[in-house]
């Protein structure tokens, strides 16, 4: 991980402004130019060219030129079907394009298999599948540690060689559960972790590899409104910690809170990219994705964050409690 701020504790570093909703500044000055789908960035992590992905005769990827800024949010939106999980499966070696080259801190990362992206730095949480739900969560964050060297055969016979790892990681391990409030569920099986807590646990056990970028695939789906803002906090404290994120999400509240700069797909292409506020004021954008109620910050709607309801909020929560009246009524009928 980066070298910025932060104390010990535990054994795993701490953000200095550990969760609190503590408003942080965006990174800005992040492109060479004007927000244009393939401008270059002043200081980039990642670099794609010419990656192409097809799936018979559906091209779902086609990414001409792509740069990902270094210790800043970025957040990759578009409708379903732009292509978003696809790229994201290329970037992180779980797929292989059928044309391009992309690097990661200038390494090139073509042929390159996940498990290596991940050494060199760069992991994506990865949902908690049924085999996992079946391990407690400290065996979780356990897995997720680099390099087992008991693992090695020869090294099974010299127990003194993994046991200082083991010691090691679980102590790393039971310091980050600590930090995402997990702690006392360590002994728990991942099975009854609430959705939130599962999010948390994800982020949680990818960072026992002290990543320098993180890729996060829908990091709020399914989190309830209660642990919205502990997720939240906690993604900014990556970047806090010197971390690159990159995350692909629906929840447009989230993206305008947290994002320092989105790159917007469509039928799997960049159609623009920018700072969260310009980007959402594209016409093309809003024509494409965002639909009319683009203007409204959801966070208001929803409660979770402190402002003035405007008129097309109001509007829009008319809709929405319109629906709601609607769908109690329908599965009423639907009891009788
Ligand atoms: N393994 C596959 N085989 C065939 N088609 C695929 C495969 N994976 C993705 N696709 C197609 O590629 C296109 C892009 O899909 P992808 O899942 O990357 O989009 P997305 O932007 O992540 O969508 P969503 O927001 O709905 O998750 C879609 O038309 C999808 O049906």
């Amino acid at each position: 991980m980066g070298d910025t701020p932060a104390g010990e504790t535990d054994g795993v570093t701490e953000p200095a402004s550990a969760t609190g909703s503590i408003p942080r500044p965006k990174a800005t000055g992040l492109a060479t130019g004007p927000g244009v789908p393939g401008v270059t960035k002043v200081d980039p992590i990642m670099v794609i060219d010419g990656v192409t992905r097809r799936f018979g005769g559906l091209t779902a990827v086609d990414v001409e030129h792509l740069e990902i800024p270094r210790n800043a949010i970025t957040a990759l939106i578009g409708p379903n079907g732009a292509g978003k999980t696809t790229l994201f499966n290329l970037l992180c070696g779980f797929d292989k394009p059928n044309t391009g080259t992309w690097s990661y801190d200038g390494q090139s990362l073509a042929g390159i298999p996940a498990f290596k992206v991940a050494r060199m730095g760069q992991v994506r949480t990865f949902q908690l599948t049924k085999a996992l739900s079946l391990l407690t969560v400290l065996e979780n964050m356990k897995l997720g540690a680099p390099k087992q060297r008991g693992e090695k055969f020869w090294q099974a016979f010299f127990p003194f060689v993994w046991r200082k790892q083991e010691t090691d990681n679980e102590e790393k391990a039971r310091g980050l559960l600590k930090r995402f409030k997990l702690d006392a569920k360590e002994k728990d099986f991942a099975a009854s972790l609430s959705g939130g807590q599962r999010k948390l646990l994800e982020m949680a056990r990818a960072l026992m590899s002290d990543p320098n970028l993180v890729m996060l695939d829908e990091p709020m789906a399914g989190v309830n409104p209660a642990l919205t803002q502990s997720l939240l906090d906690h993604i900014l404290d990556l970047k806090d910690l010197g971390v690159t994120v990159l995350f692909v999400e629906h929840d447009m509240h989230m993206v305008r809170h947290i994002a320092d700069w989105v790159v917007v797909m469509a039928e799997g292409r960049v159609v623009a990219e920018g700072p969260p506020d310009s980007v959402m004021q594209d016409q093309a954008v809003i024509d494409a994705y965002l639909g009319s109620h683009q203007d409204v910050d959801l966070g208001v709607v929803t409660g979770r964050v402190a402002g003035e309801l405007d008129s097309s909020a109001q509007e829009l929560l008319e809709e929405i409690k319109e629906e709601e009246a609607a769908s109690i009524a329908n599965a009423e009928e639907e009891t009788k």
